[in-house]
């Protein structure tokens, strides 16, 4: 069996080095010719999964994308041929969540402000928008959910409107996926007329696809508003962004918000499970023997942490302010911002820190242990 891989998907030789013969390959400039002959396709977010790939590839059963969005596949197409697709749902979501909520940290610690006591909107309460809601609320914060889909879905969660939010929240975090038709299409959703209804001083941070803001709107609006703050991970024109808006973040990476050393091989793991489901054979290797130990793996916890230590602690597992530093220094090319992601060292999650039992749970510190716990930590 032929399985053709992303060769930026960590864990495909654990996972499938017994199940076929594995070629890998740079899945942005994957041509039909290098799918031709292949049985299983693992491919990542930057490869467009259509007729213009694979209709020569006829041996073709399963496609896996170790990803939660599904934009660069045409699951129509692959319906009609009967080849099965699946994406890795939640693989990435903690990932996504605990760097919205650190990018918080980093953009209160920069601005000399307190994180404690603001209102954050999420807009988007799925796996990434949840998991952002954990941390936040873990932390004590009052978290705004808008999910319109959701909510007619009967979700009990209470939800408001997106223009509540943006009267509201000090925060506003997007966690939406791209879509450009219906009544809740996200193609622009903060255009030009939305981004002026901003309230002074608002951090707006995106993690889901650039095209959910309309990113030349955001370079004028940012050249007249610099009370706004701006964490952005994704680009429209990935991956190539505009170097006026890079220039305009405080916080810049290159679409590597869910790029955990966990959310990566969860990713790989689902699809080795799909793929095992579905020509029936037994799963018998798990995740969490794929996983090294982390070098800080426990820490004893102060009683009285405050919002600078926990931001330093939260900097073992994940330092943002690395990324930006690398990524203004090579996101002026395509090639620079795909080497970043490739060789990107991947963080951990707060969970791979654990407590060293001595912690005092009694505590009725402002943060204590039993938020750090919620957090996310073991
Ligand atoms: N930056 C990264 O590395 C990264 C990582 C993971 C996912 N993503 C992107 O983030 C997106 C969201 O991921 P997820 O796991 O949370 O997906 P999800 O499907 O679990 O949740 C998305 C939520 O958005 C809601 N939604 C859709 N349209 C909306 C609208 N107009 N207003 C408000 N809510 C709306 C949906 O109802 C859903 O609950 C993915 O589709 C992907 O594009 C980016
Ligand atoms: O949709 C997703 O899961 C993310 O956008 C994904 O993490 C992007 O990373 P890539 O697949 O491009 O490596």
């Amino acid at each position: 069996m032929k399985i053709i891989a992303d060769e930026n998907m960590p864990y495909v030789d654990a996972l499938f080095g017994d199940l076929g013969e594995i070629e890998y390959v740079n899945g942005r400039t994957l041509s039909p010719e290098q799918v031709n002959d292949a049985d299983v396709l693992l491919v990542r977010s930057v490869t467009k999964v259509n007729a213009g790939l694979i209709a020569h590839a006829h041996k073709l059963k399963f496609v896996g994308s170790a990803t939660i969005g599904t934009d660069h596949v045409d699951v129509d197409y692959l319906a009609s041929r009967n080849i099965y697709f699946t994406n890795a749902p939640g693989c990435n979501a903690t990932a996504v969540g605990e760097y919205a909520f650190i990018a918080m940290l980093e953009l209160a610690q920069r601005f000399g402000e307190s994180l404690a006591g603001k209102v954050v909107g999420i807009v988007g309460a799925g796996n990434t928008g949840t998991a952002a809601a954990k941390c936040l609320q873990a932390y004590g914060l009052n978290v705004l959910l808008c999910d319109p889909i959701k909510a007619q879905q009967g979700d009990k969660r209470e939800f408001v409107s997106l223009d509540t939010i943006i009267e509201q929240a000090d925060i506003i975090s997007l966690h939406v996926p791209i879509t450009k038709d219906g009544e809740h299409k996200t193609w622009y959703l903060f255009d030009e007329a939305r981004l002026n209804q901003l309230k002074p001083n608002t951090w707006l941070l995106n993690c889901c696809r650039g095209e959910v803001i309309d990113n030349r709107a955001l370079i004028r609006f940012k050249q007249q508003r610099d009370d706004v703050k701006l964490v952005l991970d994704v680009w429209e024109g990935e991956p190539k962004p505009m170097a006026e808006l890079v220039a305009l973040t405080e916080f810049a990476t290159p679409h590597i918000a869910g790029y955990s050393l966990e959310g990566k091989a969860r990713g790989t793991f689902i699809l080795y499970q799909k793929w095992c489901e579905l020509v029936g054979l037994a799963v018998d290797k798990s995740l969490t023997s794929l996983l090294p130990a982390f070098q800080f793996n426990q820490i004893v916890s102060q009683s009285d942490l405050t919002e600078s230590q926990l931001l330093k602690l939260s900097r073992l597992v994940y330092d943002l302010r690395d990324d930006d530093v690398t990524f203004r220094g090579c996101c002026s090319t395509a090639a620079g911002f795909d080497l970043m992601r490739k060789n990107h060292t991947y963080r951990r999650e707060y969970s791979a820190i654990s407590l060293a039992p001595s912690v005092d749970y009694l505590s009725d510190d402002v943060i204590n242990p039993s938020m750090l716990h919620a957090l996310g930590f073991n």
